[in-house]
């Protein structure tokens, strides 16, 4: 890293500089064992990128210098490498612009953050990753500075307050050489929108062997003790892990992961975590099922519709309506044009709505004027469908190249 672009900020003393020497994280000229960064960024994309250029080409890191980087970021979820995220969020929600989405390498389970929320993640070498270390120190760091909150770390280590609520989950990346162990803190963070935005908004008819996540009751540090703050969890926990590796006094190093010129290939990483292809399209294949009953002449029908999704694109559906409701012809017609098309909800729906309005129509047309108008009104919903479907696509697909992302600002329009 090079480093003369970060700030320092010595929090042993009060004194907080603006430019630095080149030598940043040495301590009076001699190299510490360990060193502590914070990101100014509030941006998710670009701190997961940090995140992952530390851990990929970092010197220091590669030379396994312990080092803890502390990080806060805007509202968003942050679901696992291995996660679906229309089953762990909504993601209608996320995209009208409540949050951003994330996926990180890390596995696990989905969360949400905000600036109530603090991020630390612990690098060291392979053989001294210990993830039940870091979470005692962490309780120790908290248990000096705010002697009020009874913390203790769970068995899949998560940290409780007072034995049962979560106040922190844990993830971790583990290399060849190196590795890192991250963990939330929900030091005053907005709960509510928490609880809305972890709720799927498929959670009828989705199979998938994605993770699941392990739904917890959540409490805030501050419900706790009413001085905790974001900054004060991270200042307790800088100071601890300091005086923890050797260093009598402790600077924290404030990094910049928009800068390129400090971290080099910085924005490759970015592109990469911030697009639809990592963040849609690498969630693991699922199908999704829905059915419903259809009133017919006093009856009911079933309709069922199916889709296998493989790298978030339609790669098999299928619809099942009573014979004498669509010509065979156009049902296929229906279920070509949804293969191939990147698996969103709009499109999704869509279909569906028009697949029950013209179950009605169909219902209609019976009893009026009977099939002419059914394949008349199937036609212009196939028309629809299509043009629907190729304006999304194209203009989509066009967008993601451009951007590399950020369907939601597209599609809330
Ligand atoms: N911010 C935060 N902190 C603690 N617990 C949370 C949070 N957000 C949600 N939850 C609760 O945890 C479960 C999911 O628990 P689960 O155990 O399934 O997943 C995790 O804990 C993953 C932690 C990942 C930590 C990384 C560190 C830096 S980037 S993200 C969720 O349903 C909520 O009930």
């Amino acid at each position: 890293m090079h480093r003369s672009c970060s700030r320092r900020r010595e929090l042993a003393g009060t004194t907080q500089r603006d430019g630095c020497p080149s030598d940043a994280g040495h301590k009076g000229g001699a190299r510490t064992g360990f060193r502590i960064l914070q990101s100014v960024s509030t941006d998710v994309h670009e701190n997961l990128a940090l995140e992952d250029w530390l851990y990929e080409k970092d010197d220091d890191v590669q030379r396994r210098r312990r080092t803890l980087l502390l990080w806060r970021n805007g509202p968003c979820v942050v679901i696992g490498r291995h996660q679906n995220p229309w089953a762990e969020c909504d993601v209608r929600l996320v995209r009208s612009g409540h949050a951003t989405l994330a996926r990180r390498r890390s596995g696990g389970g989905t969360v949400y953050h905000d600036l109530g929320n603090v991020n630390l993640t612990f690098f060291s070498s392979r053989t001294g990753y210990d993830r039940a270390s870091n979470l005692r120190s962490v309780v120790s760091a908290l248990g000096d500075a705010f002697p009020r909150l009874a913390l203790t770390v769970s068995p899949r280590h998560d940290l409780l307050l007072d034995g049962r609520y979560k106040v922190s989950g844990t993830a971790a990346k583990v290399g060849g050489k190196v590795a890192y162990h991250h963990l939330t803190l929900l030091g005053s963070a907005d709960t509510i929108a928490m609880s809305r935005l972890l709720k799927s908004s498929h959670t009828n008819g989705l199979r998938s062997r994605a993770t699941a996540s392990v739904p917890a009751q959540v409490r805030n540090l501050c419900d706790a003790d009413n001085s905790v703050s974001c900054e004060a969890l991270s200042f307790a926990i800088a100071r601890y892990y300091a005086t923890q590796h050797g260093g009598a006094q402790h600077i924290i190093e404030m990094v910049d992961p928009s800068d390129e010129t400090t971290f080099p290939g910085i924005a490759k990483l970015h592109d990469e975590l911030s697009g639809w292809e990592w963040i849609y399209g690498r969630t693991p294949e699922f199908t999704i099922e829905q059915e419903w009953n259809v009133p017919d002449d006093g009856d009911e029908k079933r309709i069922t519709f199916c889709l296998h999704v493989k790298r978030g694109q339609i790669q098999d559906c299928k619809l099942h309506v009573p014979n004498e409701w669509l010509p065979t012809s156009l049902l296929d017609a229906l279920i070509h044009s949804l293969i191939g098309v990147p698996f969103w909800p709009d499109n999704v729906f869509l279909a569906l709505v028009n697949l029950k309005d013209t179950c009605k129509r169909t219902e209609e047309v019976k009893h009026n004027w009977e099939i002419d108008l059914a394949i008349k009104g199937i036609f212009v919903l196939l028309i629809q469908l299509i043009i629907h479907f190729l304006i999304n696509y194209i203009i989509l697909k066009k967008f993601v190249r451009c951007n590399g992302g950020g369907f939601g600002m597209l599609l809330a329009n």
